[in-house]
């Protein structure tokens, strides 16, 4: 009887196998021959299934792989089975432009936090997102920015005294002539992100900077980013209610319950708080927020879903852009001069670099931040979306409905049909001379697009810009500082030996999933300017 159930068993398993092993087939003849895309160029395995860019985004390095892809394909890869990057300036503008039959893809369900709402990020109903969107950005208008100025400047002092610690934790005497001990810079940039994101949306103060007790939320987001990434390429684990996704990467799963648990934290010790006269944060206007038809405030879920998107969206976008700004200075001695000739004949002190005419008038620190954002912007992937009934047409090829369609922010912006040697670092391709007309800047305004474009674009471009404008003018109005001597100067970049695309020793390595990733360095040393 046991030998007839075993028989049994082992011919319901060799059917099954059977089974899986027809469809596979017949689902990669389909793939490879039959689907609406089966004429796009593209990498073999991505053509088959989507764990080719799941894959990617685990080893963090899908901006790299999209780039080689379209230097062997061309403008449009076939990087899924139903999916399409497309490399042109054009192509971007048709996916991301406004009014465009093309709706957020399926890969931001990863986003969704335990309480499965949407945030003004991952909504893909556009009128939902509109109301969303319309509450979100009163917090982010110039006006609001320039009243989160002194509290973005008391964070950036704070970081300035802490580089200049002579003995690796406490400041360093006023006159200290001495270098500081070797900081990170990916580091030192990701607690300053996260101290001016707490302080400008929440009111609350995390202090990273100058206490290491809390810094663990930093590794704690890039876990659960890395997760979301890898999720977010395979939409379909999340589907049948099985769960299937919860078995990738059980860390990363740990990170997001231990993340969702201090988003929590965040929103409800705001919602206590009553801010002091005068002081305005983001999170108000999502506490004051109406839902349109009910006329009551936004329920708990709702300010969940956005309490988590700003914290990440707040802190890991910026503290790469800032890595970068770091890694690059140090290591263009003529750039570095000129930019801190710049900052300090334009302000007189350090309380006046406010935004206003002065800063605006500091052409090469713009060109700097754009080079730099250019070189390693925050979003260096592709922002997914997907074409809706009826068809879309891209840069002159009619997308079929029912793809994901998506540009590769780090590939257009290095794309050479917009770039001359897009791999150097050069602020003066921003800048208007004889050599550089007008006509030459517009073509790569174009291709520039680290804050998106269109309809979902970057909601916060006015504070990122004010962070990392003012942060860098007042470093380097505060202080001087270079790479550190020996082998730790190296740290940050490329290597022959790294991995394909990691080669460029002046390239800055980002690792991106989700969102970029400044991992390690620049190694910097700092000291005080007046010192000789
Ligand atoms: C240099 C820094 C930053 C860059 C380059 C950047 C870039 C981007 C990009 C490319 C998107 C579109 C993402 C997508 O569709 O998948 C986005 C969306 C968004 N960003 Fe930023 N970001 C930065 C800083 C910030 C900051 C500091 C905040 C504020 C907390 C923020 C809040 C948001 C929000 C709320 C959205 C969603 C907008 C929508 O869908 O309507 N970002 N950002």
């Amino acid at each position: 009887m046991a030998l007839l159930d075993s028989l049994r068993l082992l011919q319901i398993v060799v059917l099954l196998l059977a089974i899986s092993f027809v469809y596979l087939v017949y689902i990669s003849i389909y793939r490879l021959f039959f689907h609406p895309l089966a004429n796009y160029p593209g990498p073999l395995l991505a053509k088959l299934t989507t764990w080719y860019s799941a894959y990617h985004n685990y080893v963090n390095d899908v901006h790299i792989d999209i780039l080689r892809c379209h230097a062997v394909y061309g403008d449009f890869v076939r990087y899924g089975p139903d999916r399409l990057v497309i490399n042109s300036a054009n192509g971007f503008h048709d996916i991301y432009g406004h009014a465009k039959n093309i709706a957020k893809s399926k890969a931001y369900w990863a986003l969704l936090g335990r309480e499965e709402k949407w945030s003004v990020l991952t909504a893909w109903d556009k009128k939902v997102h509109g109301r969303k969107r319309r509450v979100i950005a009163q917090g982010f208008t110039e006006a609001a920015v320039r009243g989160y100025e002194p509290v973005i400047k008391e964070n950036i002092t704070i970081l300035c005294k802490r580089l200049l610690a002579s003995d690796g934790r406490d400041a360093a005497p006023e006159a200290s002539s001495a270098w500081s001990l070797p900081l990170d810079m990916s580091k030192f940039a990701n607690y300053l992100s996260f101290d001016i994101m707490t302080d400008v949306i929440f009111s609350v103060k995390r202090h990273l900077i100058e206490n290491p007790d809390y810094r663990w939320i930093t590794s704690c987001i890039e876990s659960m980013m890395n997760r979301i990434g890898v999720v977010s390429m395979v939409p379909w684990t999340r589907w049948w209610g099985l769960g299937l996704h919860w078995a990738i990467k059980p860390d990363g799963v740990r990170a997001y319950l231990r993340f969702h648990d201090e988003a929590e934290y965040f929103a409800k010790a705001r919602m206590k708080q009553q801010l002091p006269e005068g002081r305005k944060d983001v999170y108000q206007n999502l506490l004051n927020a109406k839902d349109a038809q009910t006329g009551e405030g936004l329920p708990l879920p709702e300010l969940l879903a956005e309490t988590g998107l700003l914290i990440v969206a707040g802190s890991d976008t910026t503290s790469s852009a800032l890595a970068g700004i770091f890694f690059y200075l140090s290591h263009n001695p003529s750039v570095y001069a000129k930019l801190a000739h710049e900052v300090r004949t334009t302000f007189p002190s350090v309380s006046s670099i406010t935004h206003g005419p002065e800063l605006r008038s500091c052409v090469y620190l713009h060109a700097v931040v754009d080079e730099c954002l250019r070189m390693c912007p925050p979003v260096s992937a592709a922002p997914w979306r997907v074409v809706l009934e009826g068809g879309q047409r891209i840069d002159g090829h009619d997308i079929p409905e029912g793809t994901e369609v998506g540009t590769g922010l780090y590939s257009l912006m290095h794309n050479p049909a917009y770039f001359a040697e897009p791999f150097k670092f050069n602020p003066d391709r921003w800048i208007e001379t004889e050599p550089n007309p007008a006509a030459n800047i517009e073509i790569q305004r174009r291709a520039f697009v680290p804050f998106l474009s269109g309809a979902r674009m970057c909601a916060a471009k006015n504070l990122a810009m004010a962070e990392l404008l003012i942060t860098t003018a007042q470093v380097l109005h505060t202080m001087d500082f270079k790479v550190a001597d020996g082998p730790e100067g190296k740290v940050g970049q490329g290597t022959v030996g790294m991995g394909v695309g990691r080669e460029r020793p002046e390239e800055f390595q980002l690792y991106s999933h989700f969102v970029t990733v400044a991992k390690h360095g620049p190694i910097l040393q700092f000291r005080r300017r007046d010192a000789d």
